[in-house]
């Protein structure tokens, strides 16, 4: 198989590449993440994506596909990562009753032949009401941290969700299906591989 990079600091997307058996490296891009406001949402998701990949493969020498991602909560507007506790507070507040969309990019770049392919994938969540109260409970676990729409669906963020309609992996900042696919135009086929290990 292919060298695999994944160009993140998120230990949730190390987690998710690991559980379909991929070996991987992991380089974080710590690049300013900007927003042109002139993009639509999902233009901006994979162009974050994009950028965060070609941030990695451009320090890369050998050959290798690098893997970006990037995930937000769009409720009207974009909802990234609190900065505060208020934040953190505004954002949960305003999730409570309602559907919203969580979005990821993804972008996967061949360092030998350049080639790049992005894509995102559009998971909606509804979560149920809840008050002040179990939101500032919440926020005392201290998970809303790092968190895009300040909650982490995996987590204790849990008890806030009453339905999810699309790819649960996705929420969680990598959607595995949609991973395979776009590997699979680079050569890589994840299920394949077994069965030529095994053989
Ligand atoms: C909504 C939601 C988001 N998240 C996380 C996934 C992402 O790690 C994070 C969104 O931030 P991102 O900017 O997408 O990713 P990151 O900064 O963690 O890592 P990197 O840029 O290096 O790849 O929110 C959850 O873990 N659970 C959830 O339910």
């Amino acid at each position: 198989m292919k060298k695999i990079i994944l160009a993140s600091q998120s230990p949730r997307r190390r987690e998710l590449l690991k559980q379909i058996g991929v070996s991987f490296e992991v380089i974080p891009s710590y690049m300013k993440e900007t927003i042109d406001p002139k993009e639509t949402i999902t233009e901006k998701i994979e162009m974050l994506a994009l950028e965060k990949a070609i941030d990695v493969a451009k320090e890369i020498t050998e050959e290798a596909l690098v893997i970006g991602a990037d995930t937000v909560v769009v409720l009207d507007k974009i909802l990234g990562k609190p900065s505060s506790q208020q934040e953190a507070r505004n954002m949960l507040q305003s999730l409570a009753g309602k559907t919203h969309q969580v979005i990821s990019g993804i972008s996967i770049i061949d360092t030998k032949t350049q080639r790049q392919c992005t894509a995102h994938q559009v998971t909606y969540v509804k979560m149920r009401e809840y008050g002040v109260e179990e939101i500032n409970n919440y926020i005392a676990s201290g998970e809303c941290w790092d968190k895009a729409g300040s909650y982490a669906i995996q987590g204790l963020g849990a008890l806030f969700v009453e339905e999810i309609k699309g790819d649960y992996f996705n929420v969680v900042g990598l959607p595995l299906g949609l991973l395979n696919n776009l590997l699979k135009t680079f050569g890589v086929n994840i299920l394949a591989s077994f069965i030529q290990e095994e053989s």
